[in-house]
C-alpha cells in the first residue's frame, strides 16, 4: 500500500485527486494540507465521507507529524518551490502538478531530491490525451515548423501561459533543432505590444481566459498552401486523475526528478 498527502487539499485539483487517491485500491490517503480549512476533516472537505484525518496548516506540519510515500501537490505557483523544497529535503516522493517552476528551480529541486533519495515528477498536465497532444506536436515539428499555440482556461487560473503550452513549446523546439527545421520568416511587426501573444522556445503562444473553459489547446501548424490543426479538451478535472493516480503508483521506481508524464507511460 502507498500512502498519500496532497497538498491543496481542497482546491479545485485537490478535491479529486483526495477523491481518487481514497478510491484507488492500491493507495491509501493519509492526510491533506491548505491553510485557510487547517483542522478540517480532509475527506468531508473533498466532498466524500468523513474520514478522521485532519487538514494540516502547512507542508511541515505535515510531515511532522506523518510521513507519507508520497506528496502531490497542486497549489499555486507562488508557493510551490518552498513547499517542494521542504517535501524533498524530507526524503518523501513528490508529484507535482502545479505550473510555474523554471528549468533552474527544477534542477535544484533534483539535487535536493538526489541528496536525500526522494524522486520527484514535474508533470504540467497529467491527462493521457494532452500528453498525445504533446508528443504528435513534437513529432510534426520537424514537417511544419512554423507553428504557433492557442492554450484556453478557465478565468480563475494563476498563470499565463499554461504549463502544458511551455513544455509543448519546449518539445517543439527540440524536435526542430534536432532535424535542422527551419520556418518561413514571420515579417509582422506588433503595432499593438503583445498583439502577436509571447514567445516560449521560439514558439509563439497566444492565452485565452475565459469563464466556462477548462483546459484546451490547440496546436496550429502552417505549410506550403496547407494547414495542420491539432487539439485537446480536457471536459472536466477527472482528465487528470488517471494520470495522478499512476504517478504516485510509479513514482518510487522512477529514480531523480522527470519533467512531463510522457516518461512514465
Ligand atoms: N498538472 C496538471 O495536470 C494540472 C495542473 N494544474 C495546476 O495546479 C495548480 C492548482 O490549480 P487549481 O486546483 O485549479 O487551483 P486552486 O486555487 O483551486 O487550488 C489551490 C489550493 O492550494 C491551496 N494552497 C495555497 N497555499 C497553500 C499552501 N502553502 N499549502 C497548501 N495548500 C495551499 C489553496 O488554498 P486557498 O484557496 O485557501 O489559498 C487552494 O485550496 C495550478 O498551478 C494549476 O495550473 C491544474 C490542473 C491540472
Ligand atoms: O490551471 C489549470 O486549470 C491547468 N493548469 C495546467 C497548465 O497550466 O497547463 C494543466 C491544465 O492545462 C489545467
Amino acid at each position: 500500500m502507498i500512502t498519500v498527502m496532497v497538498c491543496g487539499a481542497t482546491g479545485k485539483m485537490g478535491r479529486e485527486v483526495v477523491k481518487a487517491v481514497h478510491n484507488d485500491p492500491e493507495l491509501t490517503f493519509i492526510g491533506g494540507i491548505d491553510p485557510k480549512q487547517a483542522g478540517d476533516d480532509a475527506g468531508k472537505d473533498a466532498g466524500i465521507e468523513e474520514l478522521g484525518l485532519p487538514l494540516y496548516k502547512d507542508i511541515s506540519s505535515a510531515l511532522a507529524d506523518k510521513k507519507p510515500d508520497v506528496v502531490v501537490d497542486f497549489t499555486n505557483p507562488a508557493i510551490i518551490f518552498e513547499n517542494a523544497k521542504t517535501v524533498l529535503n524530507a526524503g518523501v516522493h513528490l508529484v507535482i502538478g502545479t505550473t510555474g517552476l523554471t528549468a533552474d528551480q527544477r534542477d535544484e529541486l533534483a539535487a535536493i531530491g538526489k541528496d536525500h533519495k526522494a524522486n520527484c515528477l514535474v508533470a504540467p498536465n497529467f491527462s493521457l490525451g494532452a500528453v498525445m497532444m504533446m508528443k504528435t506536436a513534437a513529432n510534426l515539428a520537424p514537417y511544419f515548423p512554423n507553428v504557433e499555440i492557442i492554450e484556453l482556461h478557465h478565468n480563475h487560473k494563476y498563470d499565463a501561459p499554461s504549463g502544458t503550452a511551455v513544455l509543448t513549446a519546449k518539445l517543439i523546439n527540440e524536435a526542430k533543432q534536432a532535424a535542422g527545421a527551419k520556418g518561413a520568416e514571420d515579417l509582422t511587426k506588433e503595432s499593438l505590444p503583445g498583439a502577436r501573444g509571447a514567445k516560449v522556445d521560439e514558439v509563439t503562444i497566444h492565452s485565452v481566459r475565459l469563464p466556462g473553459y477548462v483546459a484546451h489547446q490547440e496546436v496550429l501548424f502552417g505549410g506550403y498552401d496547407e494547414t495542420l490543426t491539432i487539439r485537446h479538451d480536457s471536459l472536466s478535472r477527472l482528465s487528470f486523475m488517471p494520470g495522478v493516480v499512476l504517478a504516485c503508483k510509479k513514482i518510487g521506481e522512477k529514480p531523480g526528478l522527470t519533467y512531463g508524464l510522457e516518461h512514465y507511460l
